[in-house]
């Protein structure tokens, strides 16, 4: 027989906003309202690209979103003449008269941070340093200049300003992580960089617990377990609260216990953490030895009614 547990649709989106998470937004936009941008910096699932989206709606202007890559060029940036729009007239009302006026202009459609500066939207900028570092230069005269240079477009004016309105926030990986480039100094001095690590172990159970539909002893034994693994890792990597979020989300739809020792619940956290725990060890039964680490984090759970 099943029995149907009624379920709470949980807003997954929501941004928990912790005393910490509050102060910090705050401090942010009051940067923003004296015209400095703000860079999020730290490691994955700290919630870098959340809090810059809330940062970004919290001015209550358009928000322009672009995520960094390497093939992220001045084009999408800026704009581009997308084609030819032609246009003829022929006029032979008259008999004797053959008269034929045809024109072809070039069509051009702006780039996203061309329609941000021309109209003052927040511009939130993830993972900037995933872009080439030449890609970014252009930030150097928004940022000091106040305009957007209009480079190659073939555009009759040479720049546009910025509109005062306008402002950006990125986010981005610390330097040693696979696929990032190192940032200009000459840009990162332009910023205001705010470290944002991974949160405590309460912060992250009352997240877990307000986002998904369990209790918050359950959600305690997740984040827990989550950080005893990423203990086993190197400083910024290892299993973040992304992973505590799967398990807790798939532990609740699936009806799965969370509960260290049963089999089904070991499972899922097998799938969702040993691939992630692997990638810190140094043996050579890498995948070995993270399954059994996942394993010993399970069996040490405990879950406490709170
Ligand atoms: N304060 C919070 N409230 C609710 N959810 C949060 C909070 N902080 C982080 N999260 C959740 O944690 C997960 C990771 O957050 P986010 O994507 O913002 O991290 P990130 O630091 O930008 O990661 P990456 O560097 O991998 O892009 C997301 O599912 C996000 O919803």
């Amino acid at each position: 027989m099943t029995v149907l547990k009624e379920k709470h649709n949980k807003n997954t989106k929501l941004l928990i906003q912790d005393s910490i998470t509050k102060e910090l937004l705050t401090r942010s936009l009051q940067y923003l309202k004296a015209g400095y941008p703000i860079h999020f910096i730290g490691p994955s699932g700290a919630g870098k690209t959340s809090l810059a989206l809330a940062l970004a709606k919290k001015r209550k202007k358009p928000v322009m979103l672009i995520h960094g890559n390497h093939e992220l060029n001045n084009k999408d940036l800026i704009g581009d003449f997308t084609g030819y729009k032609s246009k003829k007239v022929v006029d032979n009302y008259i008999r004797s008269v053959y008269k034929k006026d045809e024109s072809v202009i070039e069509t051009w459609r702006d780039g996203r941070l061309l329609e941000a500066v021309k109209n003052g939207y927040t511009l939130v900028y993830d993972e900037f340093t995933r872009s080439q570092p030449a890609t970014n230069n252009i930030f150097l005269s928004i940022l000091e200049e106040g305009i957007l240079p209009l480079y190659g477009s073939k555009l009759t004016e040479p720049f546009v300003r910025v509109h005062p309105d306008f402002a950006v926030i990125f986010t981005s990986n610390p330097d040693e992580y696979a696929g990032v480039y190192s940032t200009q100094d000459a840009l990162l001095d332009r910023l205001i960089t705010i470290f944002v690590d991974y949160k405590d172990i309460e912060r992250e159970t009352t997240i877990v617990s307000e986002k998904v539909d369990i209790e918050k002893s359950e959600a305690k034994v997740i984040t827990t377990l989550v950080a005893d693994l990423r203990q086993e890792c190197k400083k910024d990597t290892g299993p973040s609260l992304r992973a505590s979020l799967m398990i807790a989300k798939l532990a609740s739809e699936e009806e799965i216990p969370i509960d260290g020792k049963d089999q089904d619940f070991q499972r899922l956290c097998l799938d969702i953490l040993a691939h992630q725990v692997s990638r810190c060890m140094e043996s050579n039964k890498q995948i070995k030895t993270a399954e059994e680490l996942v394993i010993k984090a399970c069996e040490n759970t405990k879950v406490n009614e709170e």
